[in-house]
């Protein structure tokens, strides 16, 4: 992170953690004061244009703009970057944000010696390897459900698409070919969806497929409301007995990895549809396409493969292509207007409140700390600790502080660490200086950063 947003118990110049007034970002606005309440702080890094912002994927505009208008510099790409060129870039800059093809590894995320915070400008953050980032202190941001409609939707479609062999009417026809049949072509109406997964994408969906007079069962690892009068099922298996449509909407997880074999394509019934909109690995693609060629199955639509082209225009290859009444598209469930735009608002303003302020509420992988806003104060400053889970580190912290006044303070812990903030008032720069210092070098820091 910048200067004043120190890394790995590195301890930063004094004049980075506590620049003379004239440095100081230009006055802050200040919140309305009903009824004379304080007037509060807005915290800002030091100086907004070190903090080096990395883009890829074509995430939205909505995003480039809220991270420009920081002040940060901002570094687009329309693609994904190889892993070699990605290596590079990487190793210089605070904040990347990607969208479901980076892979941000082990390899990649050692690589970066200044990094921050990871934005996910998406709903998956499987392709970020969560657990070593928070090792890193590097917090992780998604959008949880911004996209979750415009999946939803996508999959009503495939439901008519499938059920009318409309997709494969479509090539005919490109072919200048004729072929009027009603043979196996059905209404949606009464007809049972089963939903593996009912979480924001599956309940979505739930309620749009109610409304079309579909029957809904769905099957989740946890017991959940059922919307409507839709029903969850005891097992995976049940649902696949009684589905004449499946649609699968659960996280790539070591559970769901290959979820959808042989053994589960066969306990289908004969012609019954099934759908995959979640991630590529949930199902084994050879299996799949047996249970098409066989004519077990009446058809699929897949929006997620195993392996993706990086890029548009690069040739992808499937054993699903040419299968009978099967959809094929290039992982376009979240792929509309509104929920790139929106995707993009909510993300870019996670990392503006994390990079400014700290706060890691929304976070996937940090504890979720925040503080009401600090004093509009010349000597206040806002700590941000980030240390292993060990027992004895508040002691140290406490002993530090204790010479301070320390106005409020939160931590809170998740897995292996945990992350502190206080706000503390009336400090010189010396002091601050001293107390970056100190608590840089406890044996349990991970990242120390002040802000101001
Ligand atoms: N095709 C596309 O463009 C998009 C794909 N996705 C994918 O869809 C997935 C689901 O998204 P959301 O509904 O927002 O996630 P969510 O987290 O709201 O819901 C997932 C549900 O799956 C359940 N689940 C987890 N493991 C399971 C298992 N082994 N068996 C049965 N249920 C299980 C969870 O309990 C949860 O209720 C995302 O993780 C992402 O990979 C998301 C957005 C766009
Ligand atoms: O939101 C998700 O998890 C998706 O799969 C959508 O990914 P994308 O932003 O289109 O690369």
């Amino acid at each position: 992170m910048p200067s004043n947003v120190g890394t790995s118990g590195q301890a930063q110049p004094a004049t980075s953690l506590a620049p003379p007034t004239e440095q100081r970002p230009p006055q802050r606005e200040r919140q309305g004061s009903f009824g004379g309440s304080p007037r509060v702080k807005h915290l800002k890094p030091f100086n907004t244009a070190n903090i080096k912002i990395l883009l890829l994927e074509n995430v939205n505009e909505t995003a480039v703009k809220a991270l420009r208008d920081q002040g940060y510099q901002v570094e687009t790409h329309a693609k994904a970057l190889s892993e070699d060129v990605l290596i590079e870039k990487i190793r210089d800059i605070h904040c990347i944000g990607i969208r479901s093809k980076t892979k941000l590894t082990k390899k990649i995320l050692d690589a970066a010696e200044k990094l921050g915070v990871i934005g996910c400008f998406c709903i998956g953050t499987n392709q970020v390897d969560l657990e070593y980032a928070s090792q890193k202190g590097i917090a992780v941001f998604n959008s949880p459900f911004s996209n979750s409609r415009s999946v939803a939707e996508l999959v009503i479609a495939e439901i008519v698409l499938l059920s009318r062999q409309l997709g494969d009417r479509n090539i005919e026809m490109h072919q200048g070919i004729w072929s009027k049949v009603s043979a196996n072509c059905y209404e949606i109406r009464g007809k049972t969806l089963g939903i593996v997964g009912y979480g924001h994408i599956g309940s979505q969906l739930s309620v749009l497929a109610e409304s079309m007079g579909m029957r809904v069962r769905f099957h989740d690892v946890v017991p959940l409301m059922p919307l409507g009068t839709s029903k969850q099922v005891g097992s995976l298996h049940e649902l696949l007995e009684i589905s004449d449509f499946v649609s699968l909407h659960v996280p790539e997880t070591e559970e769901t990895k290959n979820m959808i074999g042989e053994h589960e394509l066969n306990k289908m019934k004969q012609g019954s549809y099934l759908i995959n909109a979640s991630r590529g690995t949930v199902v084994q693609i050879p299996a799949l396409a047996k249970a098409l060629r066989s004519g077990h199955l009446g058809g699929a639509a897949v929006d997620v493969f195993p392996k993706e082209p990086a890029a548009n225009g690069k040739f992808f290859e499937s054993e699903l292509i040419g299968c009978p009444n099967t959809l094929l598209t290039p992982h376009i469930g979240g792929s509309t207007e509104e929920a790139q735009s929106m995707i993009g608002i909510e993300v870019s303003q996670a990392l503006i409140k994390f990079i400014n302020n700290g706060t890691s509420i929304g976070a996937v992988n940090f504890p979720e700390v925040d503080l009401r806003a600090i004093r509009d104060e010349e000597n206040s400053i806002r700590l941000c600790y980030t240390h292993a889970n060990v027992p004895g580190v508040l002691r140290q912290i406490t002993d530090i502080l204790s010479e301070h006044n320390v106005d409020k303070q939160f931590s809170d812990s998740k897995g292996k660490i945990a992350y502190l903030m206080a706000d503390i008032s009336d400090v010189t720069p010396e002091q601050i200086q001293d107390i970056y210092h100190r608590v840089s070098n406890t044996p349990t820091n991970i990242v120390t950063r002040v802000l101001y």
